[in-house]
């Protein structure tokens, strides 16, 4: 198709006249008529001075006419040449030159027009298609001659079409449209068939013969196509996602709840290791891993740190009257008595048999007060198999200088001093006394 053809003929013809007089009026000779009034007053100046000139009886005769034209014909040659020919023979370059600059501005504008990447449509007031570029016909899969002068609205789809018109005439009335100016993704209509996805920019502008309004228009089917495509790549991933999410919060749940178990499992084997099965007190193998921790403490820092050992008394009889298993939940409210009663830094265990022993922070006498509190507590106690106990105690402090075995020793040979000086009572290698002590 020729470019130039595309454009509509009368915008072309108005644009050509508007280069035209612009390029002559630019010129020294703006018009043919101007030439031809130079041309008639000299005409009419040269006959009336020969008129004057000449004779008036001579005039009507024919020679003397034919020498008034030929006198008259060489005395204009010139002006017909200066004030006629040269300026018509510029007038007409001027125009040719004028109509020349205007069809390469055409040609120029229609290409430009034409390699726009995106589909370019103007239309009037009425709707009519009035420009329609290459792009536009590749994009609407329709030569320009189809469509030129037919109502844009035969380039829509249903519900489109059928507002069109009144959309224009709404924005002719009121001025009011959303459009203008703003970009919108739209349906078109493709070889009148083919609905597809477009986005669309419509500016106006106005002209002489009245407003115009542009239309850029893009053809977004592989966008929308991609962006299809993507969303669906998203929505399957998000489900991988959250499949794989659910699958592995069942493994973390599976491997919190295994964590869990080996904690408690580690925890019960720990208890196990570290308490007396029976009385949940320590056992002995804990105590003496303690026992030299503290120490060595004591030894560092020179904290006090005393030990009690204590025993029930006439434990066998409690055995020999109510039988073992009386006597071994004796021996596990005993140790729940104590470990409600000593602090948490106090460490308590089964010495063996019916023997305990607490390691306390403390010198001697105060520690003694501790045994004299615990003594009176268990003697008030009643065990609901059998009734009241008494226990006896023996205390000792370490000392840095002295050997640790000597001092557990010194306190176990003190908890049988209390058993040979009458039972329920507290022995300790000073003279203490506290005001606890009953
Ligand atoms: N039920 C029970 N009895 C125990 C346990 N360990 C030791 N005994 C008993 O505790 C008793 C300790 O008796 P003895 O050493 O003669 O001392 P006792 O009868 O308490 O007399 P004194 O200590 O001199 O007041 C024994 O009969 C042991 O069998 C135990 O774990 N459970």
């Amino acid at each position: 198709m020729n470019a130039p053809e595309k454009l509509d003929e009368s915008a072309v013809n108005r644009q050509k006249a508007d280069l035209g007089g612009e390029n002559i009026r630019k010129s020294n000779f703006s018009a043919p008529s101007r030439v031809l009034i130079v041309f008639l007053v000299w005409t009419f100046g040269i006959d009336l001075m020969l008129s004057l000139l000449l004779p008036n009886p001579q005039i009507l005769s024919w020679p003397f006419a034919f020498l008034h034209v030929a006198i008259l014909m060489i005395a204009l040659a010139p002006v017909y040449y200066l004030s006629l020919y040269l300026p018509l023979r510029y007038y007409v370059r001027t125009s040719r030159h004028a109509t020349q600059t205007l069809q390469e501005t055409l040609d120029k504008v229609q290409k430009i027009v034409d390699s726009a990447f995106d589909g370019i449509i103007v239309i009037n007031e009425q709707g009519h298609i009035e420009a329609f570029n290459a792009a536009a016909e590749k994009i609407f899969g329709q030569p320009a001659a189809a469509v030129l002068g037919k109502n844009i609205s035969t380039l829509m789809p249903e519900p489109y079409r059928s507002q069109h018109d009144a959309f224009l005439a709404r924005y002719a009335s009121t001025g009011k449209t959303k459009i203008i100016g703003e970009g919108r993704e739209l349906k078109a209509l493709r070889n009148g068939t083919e609905v597809f996805p477009i986005e669309l920019h419509v500016t106006e502008t106005d002209t002489q013969s009245g407003r115009r309004f542009v239309g850029t228009i893009r053809d977004i089917s592989r966008r929308k196509r991609d962006e299809a495509e993507l969303k669906l790549a998203n929505e399957k991933l998000e489900e991988r996602v959250a499949s794989r999410t659910a699958e592995l919060e069942q493994v973390n749940a599976a491997l919190n709840k295994e964590i869990a178990e080996r904690k408690r499992i580690e925890a019960r084997l720990h208890e196990f290791a570290t308490t007396d099965a029976l009385t949940g007190a320590l056992n002995r193998r804990e105590f003496d891993r303690l026992l030299i921790n503290e120490y060595e403490k004591l030894k560092r820092h020179g904290t006090p740190l005393s030990i009690i050992l204590f025993d029930v008394d006439r434990f066998k009889q409690v055995n020999d009257r109510y039988g073992h298993l009386v006597g071994d939940k004796v021996l596990v409210e005993l140790a729940q008595l104590l470990k409600t009663t000593l602090r948490r830094s106090d460490i308590f265990a089964r010495w063996g048999g019916e023997e305990f022993v607490i390691l306390a922070h403390g010198n001697a006498q105060q520690i003694y007060c501790l045994a004299e509190k615990i003594r009176t507590l268990i003697a008030a106690h009643v065990f609901p198999e059998v009734g009241y106990l008494t226990c006896s105690f023996g205390v000792a402090e370490f000392s840095d200088k002295a050997a640790m075995m000597n001092t557990i020793g010194t306190a176990d040979k003190l908890l049988y001093a209390a058993k040979a000086n009458g039972r329920n009572r507290t022995e300790v290698e000073s003279d203490e006394s506290c005001l606890l002590a009953s």
